[in-house]
């Protein structure tokens, strides 16, 4: 790779504790078949010479997928197999001597828990920021969760890209993505499923439908939906619930008011300036 010309909506990140009996790489390739735009190791246990070998073995990897490789702690690393990048936390290495470390060139990620320290990483140059744990995770026992409030913080706020890390999976995603986050990080729910390629083409789905929801086109129509403006390319209310992705499920929709029987959604059209509240009811009952 070399260029630091990078941007990624889907980031996984190495854990090896989720996939007992399955090898690194074949883990990983199948997140990059899968769709992963950014790939990480991460080896908090391992010794330092595996770590290497881990690295070097996913430099090549990665290379094959024209995707970049971050290095979590470890700069030697980093710099030892060419790596375009690393990720550094809030108590490791300081941004400043990374970069001085490292150049212009390279990658560097920060970890941050409120927007104090976000707004610090921007200002000091980092490439991207982590933003986490949203929700409690096991991959960070113990750390407290940011919550989606401060997603929707670093939404409104951060100019450089942020991505959303932390206990995310498919079940919780729409939340973190309707929350503002444009790029999302997994450990657990991609290299700990059965499947990590369709784990990552499930959350690559998801990203493009809310990408398609908030960027406009001469084709879309601004509407608001539950009381925030978004755009759509639907034509018809049947098809705006299919894409929030509630298609088959509990909901009641109501349409500049006036709450609409399930049998019109087909016929209903989505008009400029239309005023939604979809509801969707969680459980049984
Ligand atoms: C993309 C991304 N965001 C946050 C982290 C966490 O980094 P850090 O706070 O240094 O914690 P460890 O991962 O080192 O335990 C990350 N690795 N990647
Ligand atoms: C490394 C890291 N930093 C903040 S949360 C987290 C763990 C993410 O792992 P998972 O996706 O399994 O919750
Ligand atoms: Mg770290």
């Amino acid at each position: 790779m070399g260029s630091k010309t990078f941007d990624f909506s889907l980031y996984a990140i190495t854990g090896e504790n989720y996939h007992p009996g399955r090898e690194l790489k074949h883990v990983m390739e199948q997140a990059l078949r899968g769709g992963a735009d950014i790939v990480q190791l991460r080896a908090k246990d391992a010794p330092k010479r595996e770590v290497l070998e881990q690295a070097r073995m996913l430099r090549e990897l990665t290379a094959q997928y024209q995707v970049p490789l971050v290095i979590n702690d470890h700069l030697d690393i980093a710099l030892a197999v060419s790596a375009d990048g690393v990720h550094l936390g809030q108590e490791d290495l300081p941004l400043a001597e990374a970069r001085a470390i490292l150049g212009p060139d390279k990658i560097i990620g920060i970890s941050t828990h409120n927007i104090a320290q976000a707004l610090e990483a921007q200002a000091g140059g980092a490439d991207y920021i982590g933003v986490g744990p949203v929700y409690p995770t096991g991959t960070k026992p113990g750390r407290q969760a940011v919550t989606t409030a401060y997603v929707r913080e670093a939404a409104e706020r951060i100019t450089i890209p942020f991505v959303a890390i932390g206990g995310i999976t498919l079940d919780n995603v729409d939340a973190v993505l309707e929350a503002g986050a444009k790029r999302i990080c997994a450990v657990s729910a991609i290299v700990g499923s059965s499947d990590p390629a369709e784990a990552c083409r499930a959350f690559k789905h998801r990203l493009r439908e809310y990408e398609a929801l908030s960027s406009p086109d001469s084709a879309s129509k601004r509407i608001r939906v539950n009381g925030r403006d978004e755009w759509t390319h639907a034509g018809t209310v049947q098809e705006l619930v299919g894409q929030y992705g509630l298609q088959g499920q509990r909901i009641v929709v109501e349409l500049n008011g006036v709450i609409l029987s399930k049998d019109a959604w087909g016929d209903t059209p989505v008009s400029e300036g239309a005023q939604l509240e979809l509801v969707h009811f969680v459980g049984g009952g």
